[in-house]
């Protein structure tokens, strides 16, 4: 079952549309980044999934109940949504986890510490939030919302504002996490850092889910050949090719090479190059949303 799913999510605010019938899912142990432009609705579409704001039209479900109508649904649900998370600032890391551990209903002192020491905040646990840095606190808003153990973490831009070895803690934790089963789904800039493990991405413009790109990590090749859409039609019908699409004057295809070239030789298509693909997202999603 889908972890996270949005029904044709709707927002308006006041007469304007800032979402139009976005629908999405992320399963367990699945990394789904949304990508976006400024203002093009990430952070509007977070709260929605985690039912801090409510859609004018459409539904959100976390594993299967909806979000809005079932408060229970988010005992489920970890989430860093206004980042920094508001901590007790005279309370230390460790007490203001105590206090979330008790509202969620851990009371598991050593979870705490385990938490603690993931987010590498140990050294600094037993000091008041005041006088964390803007870094620190995000990293402890982290530790908060995977304390109680969620399937489904929700992190608006998880790692704005952090220095680069606090980026990659967030970056190894989020997938050893998904590792675990857990169901993730951020919003974020930084396209090229998560395309390292992310699953699938979610291009965001003018309202609307502009396209959803898999990253499988699978090898992918680029064909030139003529004629290209005959080509493009051959190497889907062919058992040793996963996926095929067309991309610019060329086809990028994942599968097996020699076998592609040999049933595009056998019906006589010119083939101009076949190489190896390195699949830049980034690039990709410039190209995406250059005209919304
Ligand atoms: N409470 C609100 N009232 C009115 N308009 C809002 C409200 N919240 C967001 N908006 C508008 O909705 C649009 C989408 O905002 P949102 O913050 O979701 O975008 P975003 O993709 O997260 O942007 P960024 O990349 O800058 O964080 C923006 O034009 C914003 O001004």
């Amino acid at each position: 079952m889908e972890a996270l799913r949005l029904e044709g999510v709707s927002k308006r605010y006041g007469r304007r549309p800032v979402l139009e019938g976005v629908s999405l899912s992320v399963r367990p142990g699945e990394v789904y980044a949304l990508a976006g432009p400024n203002g093009s609705g990430k952070t509007t579409l977070i709260r929605l999934a985690t039912g801090l704001a409510f859609p004018t039209k459409g539904r959100a479900f976390l594993l299967g109940e909806d979000v809005h109508k079932s408060p229970a649904a988010r005992r489920h649900l970890g989430a860093v949504v206004e980042a920094p998370a508001a901590f007790y600032p005279y309370l230390t890391g460790r007490e203001n986890l105590r206090m979330h551990a008790r509202l969620s209903g851990v009371e598991d002192e050593a979870r705490i510490g385990e938490v603690l020491a993931r987010l590498k905040l140990l050294a600094v646990a037993d000091q008041k939030v005041e006088g964390y840095s803007l870094g620190q606190r995000q990293r402890l808003g982290l530790a908060a919302a995977i304390l109680h153990r969620p399937k489904v973490l929700v992190l608006d831009e998880p790692t704005s504002g952090l220095d680069p070895e606090g980026v990659e803690l967030v970056h190894r934790l989020l997938q050893e996490l998904a590792r675990e089963g857990v169901a993730i789904l951020l919003s974020t800039h930084h396209l090229q850092e998560v395309a390292r493990y992310a699953h699938r991405v979610g291009i965001l413009g003018g309202g609307r889910l502009l396209d959803e790109v898999a990253l499988s990590g699978k090898e992918a090749y680029r064909l030139e050949a003529e004629p290209l859409e005959g080509a493009l039609a051959l190497l889907k019908t062919l058992p040793q090719v996963a996926s095929a699409r067309l991309q610019g004057r060329s086809v990028v295809f994942e599968g097996e090479p020699e076998a592609a070239l040999r049933a595009l030789l056998a019906e006589g298509y010119r083939v101009r190059a076949l190489v190896p693909h390195r699949f830049d997202l980034l690039d990709y999603y410039q190209e995406r949303v250059r005209h919304v």
